[in-house]
This record gives structure tokens, C-alpha cells and sequence, in this order.
């Protein structure tokens, strides 16, 4: 059986609960149940809290969890990262009032608050910058007007938190963050649970970004078409009862979907139609 922890709030575990729930696991009917066993797929699932979930899987009492990028460097412990889900996607970044520094050499003497001080302290240790840090647990954008720090290092997402509190991001982003699936470094890389949980996901992932695209063609044509519509390996071509024309069926990107459908359409494809995936496997 596998045990995967799970987010149980926060920015992470609604887009986690609706990716499992798509791959087919049970999922979850309130947020007070914190302990799920899909019998039918043969999972034990863990709501927990998303800053906690490294550490229970380097532990090895869990073998696999979903959490942030940002929050399993956050907490030094020992796993890593086996799948990008695509969501929870977020910069993490220092600011401050205007005027108050360009780069992180110069926060050098200053004060920082964060709720990330595994993130920030190895930034400014490999900076080479000796820099104060207050640890907070949230609203950390609030520390500067009440005098706590002269500079965060938080979270940004739209960038809302930041302009509503009158502060500015300033050099470089720390990092880059969304959500991954997790597991203790060292472990097994072939076991068959944790690959077919993964291909699960990744199934979803594929529904997500990929059309099934449909059309008819001239024969003359098909090379041509073919080239815009390469599919992932290779793309079925069948024969139509109109003689000199093909059907065309293969997977193009949903981002690119209208484009491709415009260009077939120049070159003399008709009935093109792009329909949903539902679920797929690789
Ligand atoms: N707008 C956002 N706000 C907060 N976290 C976000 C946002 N967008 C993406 N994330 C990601 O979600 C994760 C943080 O989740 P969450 O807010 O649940 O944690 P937390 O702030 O530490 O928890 P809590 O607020 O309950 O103490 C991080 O990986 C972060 O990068
Ligand atoms: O760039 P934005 O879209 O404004 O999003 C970023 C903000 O959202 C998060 O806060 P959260 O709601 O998790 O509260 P917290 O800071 O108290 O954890 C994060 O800590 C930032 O404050
Ligand atoms: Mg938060």
C-alpha cells in the first residue's frame, strides 16, 4: 500500500485534492477528516500541513507527498523532487519601501522577516551578505509598516499582497516555486506503486495541456499537415471512402490548439475538430 501525505489547507490543497481526484483516487468529503484509505486503489492518504509534509516523507513513515518547491528547500529536509505538477506556481522574492535597497548586497546590516528561514538564510549565506532574519508565520508584509524588519522575503504570486502593503520586489527572485511530488532522497526510484501513482498524475497533467485533434486532408497535402500536427509519437493517418482525402487524428497543445486549427484550414483541411481528453496514459 502506498501512503501519500497530502495538503490539508492553504494555497496548495485544493489544486492537489482535484489532481488526485481526476487521477481516479478517493479523495476527502470534508476537511476534518484527516486520514483517507482508498481501498479500491490501495493508497492511504494524509492531510497534512503543507510546511510539514517533507519532513513525515524523509522520514520514511510516508513514501511520497505533494508540497511547494519553496517549502521542501524551506525545510532542509532530506527528499526531493520526482514530478512538477504545474500548479501552485509562485516567485519568492525580497522587497521593500522604494529606496531601501537594489540587491541583496545590500541588505547587508539590515533586518529581514520571512516565514522561509531555511530559503533565506542559505540566499544570504551564498550571497556572502550578513543580514538579520525575524522569523514570522504569516502576513509577514505588515512586518515593515510596524517596524519589525526594513525588508521581506516572502511569497509572490500576483503581486497584490506586495503593492497593497507599498513595497516593491527588489533583484533577483530567490526562487521559483510550484507544487511537486516529493519522496525521501535515496529511495527506491523503481517501485511499482509509487511509478504507477506517478503515471497517474502524469495522465492528468497530459488530459490538461493536450486536444485530440481531428481532420480531413488531401493526400497531396498529408506531409504538410502532418508537420503542424506531430502528435507526441506519431500521428494516425486512415484512409477515407473519398477517394484522394485522409482523416487525420493525433494530440496537439490545448495553448495552441486555434492557431493549428487555422493553419490546417489554409491548407485545405476540413471538419477539423478538437475534442477533450479525459484521462490517458502514456
Ligand atoms: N498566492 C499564494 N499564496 C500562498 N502560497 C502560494 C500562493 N501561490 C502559490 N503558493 C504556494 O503555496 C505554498 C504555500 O502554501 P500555504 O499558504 O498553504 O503555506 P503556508 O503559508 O506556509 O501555510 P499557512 O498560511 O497555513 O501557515 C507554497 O509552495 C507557495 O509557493
Ligand atoms: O502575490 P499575491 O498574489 O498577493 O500572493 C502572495 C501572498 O499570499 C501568501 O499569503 P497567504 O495568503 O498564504 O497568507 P500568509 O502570508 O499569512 O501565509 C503569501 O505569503 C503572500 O503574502
Ligand atoms: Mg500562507
Amino acid at each position: 500500500m502506498l501512503r501519500i501525505a497530502v495538503p490539508n489547507k492553504g494555497a496548495l490543497s485544493g489544486p492537489a485534492a482535484a489532481m488526485l481526484h481526476e487521477a481516479g483516487y478517493r479523495q476527502r468529503k470534508e476537511s476534518k477528516e484527516l486520514v483517507l484509505f482508498d481501498n479500491a486503489n490501495d493508497v492511504e492518504f494524509f492531510y497534512l500541513r503543507p510546511r510539514d509534509i517533507a519532513i513525515y516523507v524523509s522520514s520514511g513513515r510516508l513514501d511520497i507527498g505533494i508540497t511547494g518547491r519553496d517549502l521542501l528547500l524551506d525545510s532542509g529536509a532530506s527528499a526531493e523532487e520526482i514530478l512538477q505538477l504545474g500548479f501552485a506556481r509562485s516567485t519568492f522574492r525580497y522587497a521593500a519601501k522604494p529606496g531601501t535597497a537594489n540587491s541583496v548586497a545590500e541588505l547587508a546590516g539590515l533586518t529581514v522577516a520571512t516565514s522561509y528561514e531555511g530559503v533565506v538564510g542559505k540566499h544570504l549565506a551564498d550571497s556572502g551578505v550578513a543580514a538579520s532574519l525575524v522569523h514570522l508565520d504569516g502576513a509577514v508584509e505588515t512586518a515593515i509598516q510596524l517596524g519589525v524588519a526594513q525588508v521581506i522575503a516572502d511569497v509572490v504570486e500576483t503581486g497584490t499582497s506586495l503593492r497593497n502593503a507599498g513595497l516593491e520586489a527588489f533583484g533577483e527572485p530567490i526562487m521559483e516555486s510550484e507544487a511537486v511530488v516529493i519522496r525521501r532522497t535515496g529511495a527506491d526510484p523503481e517501485d511499482a506503486n509509487v511509478r504507477k501513482f506517478l503515471r497517474r498524475l502524469q495522465g492528468v497533467l497530459v488530459a490538461r495541456r493536450y486536444v485530440m485533434m481531428d481532420y480531413d486532408i488531401r493526400v497531396e497535402q498529408v506531409e504538410k499537415a502532418v508537420a503542424l500536427t506531430p502528435g507526441l509519437e506519431s500521428p494516425t493517418v486512415s484512409p477515407l471512402h473519398h477517394e484522394g482525402w485522409v482523416a487525420v487524428r493525433a494530440m496537439v497543445p490545448t495553448a495552441e490548439a486555434q492557431l493549428i486549427m487555422d493553419q490546417l484550414y489554409d491548407l485545405g483541411a476540413r471538419a477539423i475538430l478538437t475534442t477533450g481528453i479525459h484521462a490517458a496514459r502514456l
